[in-house]
C-alpha cells in the first residue's frame, strides 16, 4: 500500500457522508481509495473482522456512493461482510474501533444502524431478492430510485440468487424493476470457489477475454469525453467480448467483465448503467485482499482474522491452545473415515470453519464442497444415504436453517442415516444475532425420527459423533464455537448408551422428595454442564448431564423428579421449544408435577460481543445460574430454606 495520505491532507477525514464524497472531483478519488483501504486495514487489524473481502471492495464502494444518490438510491449488499468501506463512507468512520465489539457497530449491514444500510443481512444470497422487492416497490409507488444488489461470486452459487434472477428479469403486470445486479467476482468464496458456475465465471474473465478487454478499452477510450466514454466502454466490453451470457438469458443486460479496482472503468460504467431502465447486470472483477500483500497472497487466512499486527501479519500461536470443538470434529471425521469406507462428508462452502481441511486433503474423493447451497447439501446427503453411504453434513447451526424443509422432507421423513455435525451451536460472539445457533434444538427435536445429541465437552463430542454415525437414522450432534473445558480426548471411540444421561453430582441431601431438606436437581444439556456443576456446589444441587435431547432420558427425568423438590433445566439454545420444554413435556406425560425453572437463551436477539460476557448477560454462567435458581425458588415456600443458604 503506498502512502498517499502522508503527502496530502486527508480527504477521508472530511467525508462524513456520501454527499461529502460526491463533492470531490474524479481526480481525487484514487486518494480517497488509498486512505479508505488503509483505514480498513488499520481498524480490522485492531478489532478483528472480515478483512480480505473489504480490501477488495474499496473502489467498488467508492464508485457506487460517488455515482448513486445514496441513501435515496438503495445499495443492497449480499452477506454484508464486505461493507466496512461502506460503513466508513456513511458516517461510521470513527466508530470503526467498536466494530463487532459489545455495544459497538455490527460487522454486517443493519437497518437500525444506518439509513444507508438498506437491508439487514449476513446469511448469503438474499441481495437480488431484496433489491428486486425494493425496485418493484419503487415502481408501484411511482418513485424513481435506483436499486443495486452487490453479490459475490461465492454468494451467487446459492439457488436463492437464481430464484431471484429468474423473477427479476421479467416484467410483472407490465412493470419491470430498475435493478442493477453487480457480480463482485474475486474468484474466491471463503475458500477457493467450487462448481460449474465458477468455471463459467472463469471463462468470462479468462486471460484472453479480460486482458484483451482491458487493453482494448484503454486504446478505444483514450481522450473521450465522459458520457461518450461510458457509452463506448459498455459497447466495447459487451459487443466485443461477451456476445451472450447466461444473465442475458435471464433477461438482464450484461456488461463486463470490468476491472473493479479501476475507478476510471467503474465510475463511467456505473454512470451509464444508472441511467438505463430495466434489469442490468454488471460483472466486476476484483481481488480479495487487494492492496495488502499478505492478504492477497492468502485471502483465506485473512478472511476473518482476530486482531494482528499488520506490519508482521498473522503469526502462528506460540502456546498450543486447547482443541476447539471444530478440531475435535475434524479429527473424528478423519479417524472415522479411516475406519468406515462408507463415510462421506459434505460442507456448504465452510471447509475451514468446519474443520475439514485435513479431511479434504486425505479423502478428496469422499469430500464434497457444494458451494453456498445448504438446501442442496442436505438433499444431496439424503441421496447418498439412500445408496447405503453414511453422509456427514458439517454445517453451522445457523446455516442449517436454510435446509430445514430438506431436513424434514428429504431426510427425516425417510428416516435416512444422515449425521448433521452442527457447529457454532449457541451464541457465536462477534458475528452476532445473524449467526447465533440458538434455534436448532427447538427446530430439530420436533421432527419425527430425528435424534438430538448435546455433548458436554470435547471427549463426549467425539463419542457423540461416533454414536450418531452408528445410528440408523438422522442425528444432530451440536457443539459450540471455540473450545470447551479441555477434557482429555480418548482416542478409542465408544458409543454412548443411546438415549441415556448420567448423574454427575448428587445433592448431599440424598432423600426422597418431601422428606428432610428440600433438594434441587439441575438437568444440563451440552457444555453448560460445567457452569451448572459450579453453581450446584453452593446450592447443593444434584446435576445430570442429559446428553440427549431426543430421545430424552425419561427414566432419568422421572427419577430426578421423584427424588427432588424442584428441577432446573439449562441449555445454550432458545428456551422456547428447547430441551427444557422437552423435560416439561415428559413430566406432564409422567403425571409428575413440581416446580421447574427453564434456563436458556432468551426470546430476544442477542447482539454481537464477547461470548463469555454475552453468556453472563443471559444468566448462563455459573453465577447467573445460581442467581436465577435462588431468585426463582425464593418464591416457593417449600424451597426457601435451600436457596436462602
Ligand atoms: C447462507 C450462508 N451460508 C454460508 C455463509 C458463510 N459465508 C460467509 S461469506 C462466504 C463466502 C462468500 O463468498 P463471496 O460472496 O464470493 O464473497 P467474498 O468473501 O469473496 O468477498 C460464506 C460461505 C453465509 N454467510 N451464509
Ligand atoms: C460472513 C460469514 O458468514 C462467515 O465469514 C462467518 O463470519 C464465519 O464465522 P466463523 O468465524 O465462526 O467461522
Ligand atoms: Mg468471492
Amino acid at each position: 500500500m503506498s502512502d498517499h495520505s502522508a503527502t496530502s491532507p486527508s480527504l477521508l477525514q472530511g467525508i462524513d457522508s456520501p454527499a461529502d464524497l460526491r463533492r470531490l472531483s474524479r481526480a481525487q478519488l484514487p486518494q480517497v481509495a488509498e486512505e479508505l483501504r488503509a483505514h480498513v486495514l488499520d481498524s480490522v487489524s485492531k478489532t478483528g473482522g472480515h478483512l480480505s473481502s473489504n480490501l477488495g471492495t474499496v473502489e467498488l464502494t467508492l464508485a457506487l456512493h460517488y455515482v448513486y444518490d445514496t441513501p435515496r438510491d438503495r445499495l443492497v449488499w449480499d452477506v454484508g461482510h464486505q461493507t466496512y468501506p461502506h460503513k466508513i463512507l456513511t458516517g461510521r468512520r470513527d466508530a470503526m474501533p467498536t466494530l463487532r465489539q459489545q455495544g459497538g457497530i455490527s460487522g454486517f449491514p443493519r437497518r437500525d444502524e444506518s439509513e444507508y444500510d438498506t437491508f439487514g443481512t449476513a446469511h448469503s444470497s438474499t441481495s437480488i431478492s431484496a433489491a428486486h422487492g425494493m425496485a418493484m416497490a419503487a415502481r408501484l409507488k411511482g418513485e424513481s430510485r435506483r436499486v443495486v444488489a452487490i453479490i459475490g461470486d461465492g454468494a451467487m452459487t446459492a439457488g436463492m440468487a437464481f430464484e431471484a434472477l429468474n423473477n427479476a428479469g421479467v416484467a410483472h403486470g407490465g412493470l419491470l424493476g430498475d435493478v442493477l445486479v453487480i457480480l463482485n467476482d474475486n474468484d474466491m468464496s471463503i475458500s477457493p470457489p467450487v462448481g460449474a458456475l465458477n468455471k463459467y465465471f472463469t471463462r468470462l474473465m479468462s486471460g484472453k477475454f479480460y486482458a484483451a478487454a482491458r487493453e482494448g478499452a484503454k486504446s478505444v477510450l483514450k481522450n473521450t469525453p465522459l458520457y461518450e466514454f461510458a457509452r463506448r466502454f459498455e459497447e466495447h466490453t459487451k459487443g466485443m467480448f461477451v456476445p451472450g451470457t447466461i444473465f442475458e438469458e435471464f433477461g438482464f443486460n450484461y456488461v463486463g467483465p470490468i476491472d473493479g479496482h479501476d475507478l476510471d472503468a467503474l465510475v463511467p460504467t456505473l454512470e451509464n448503467l444508472r441511467d438505463k431502465k430495466g434489469p442490468q447486470f454488471l460483472h466486476v472483477v476484483t481481488r480479495k485482499g487487494q492492496g495488502y500483500k499478505l492478504a492477497e497472497a492468502d485471502p483465506v487466512k485473512y478472511h476473518g482474522p482476530t486482531p494482528f499486527n499488520p506490519a508482521e501479519g498473522i503469526k502462528p500461536a506460540t502456546v498450543p491452545s486447547k482443541k476447539t470443538f471444530t478440531q475435535v470434529f475434524g479429527d473424528w471425521l478423519c479417524d472415522m473415515a479411516e475406519a468406515d469406507p462408507k463415510l462421506v462428508a459434505i460442507t456448504p462452502a465452510m471447509r475451514e470453519g468446519s474443520g475439514m481441511v485435513e479431511f479434504h486433503k486425505r479423502f478428496p474423493t469422499r469430500y464434497y464442497d457444494v458451494g453456498i447451497a445448504e438446501q442442496h447439501a442436505v438433499t444431496f446427503a439424503a441421496g447418498l444415504a439412500c445408496e447405503g453411504l453414511k453422509p456427514v453434513v458439517a454445517i453451522y447451526s445457523t446455516f442449517l436453517q436454510r435446509g430445514y424443509d430438506q431436513l424434514i422432507h428429504d431426510v427425516a421423513l425417510q428416516n435416512l442415516p444422515v449425521l448433521f455435525a452442527l457447529d457454532r451451536a449457541g451464541l457465536v460472539g462477534a458475528d452476532g444475532a445473524t449467526h447465533a445457533g440458538n434455534y436448532d434444538i427447538a427446530f430439530t427435536r420436533c421432527v419425527p425420527n430425528m435424534s438430538v445429541l448435546t455433548p458436554a465437552d470435547e471427549n463426549e463430542c467425539r463419542q457423540a459423533l461416533y454414536t450418531g454415525h452408528l445410528h440408523d437414522g438422522p442425528v444432530t450432534v451440536r457443539y459450540p464455537r471455540g473450545a470447551g473445558v479441555g477434557t482429555v480426548i480418548q482416542q478409542e471411540m465408544v458409543a454412548l448408551p443411546w438415549g441415556k444421561g448420567e448423574i454427575r453430582r448428587h445433592s448431599a441431601q440424598a432423600q426422597t422428595r418431601g422428606h428432610g431438606s428440600p433438594r434441587i436437581a439441575i438437568l444440563a444439556f451440552g457444555t453448560l454442564l460445567y457452569p451448572a456443576l459450579k453453581a450446584a456446589e453452593s446450592l447443593d444441587a444434584s446435576v445430570a448431564n442429559m446428553r440427549f435431547v431426543k430421545p430424552l432420558d425419561v427414566e432419568l427425568v422421572a427419577e430426578l423428579a421423584r427424588t427432588h423438590d424442584a428441577l432446573v433445566t439449562v441449555e445454550d439454545g432458545c428456551v422456547m421449544g428447547g430441551a427444557g420444554s422437552a423435560v416439561l413435556e415428559s413430566l406432564q406425560s409422567l403425571g409428575l408435577a413440581l416446580p421447574v425453572l427453564q434456563l436458556g437463551l432468551p426470546d430476544t436477539y442477542v447482539e454481537h460481543g464477547e461470548p463469555a460476557k454475552l453468556m453472563a448477560q443471559c444468566g448462563l454462567d455459573a453465577a447467573g445460574i445460581e442467581r436465577s435458581v435462588r431468585e426463582r425458588f425464593l418464591a416457593v415456600p417449600a424451597l426457601r430454606s435451600v436457596v436462602n443458604k
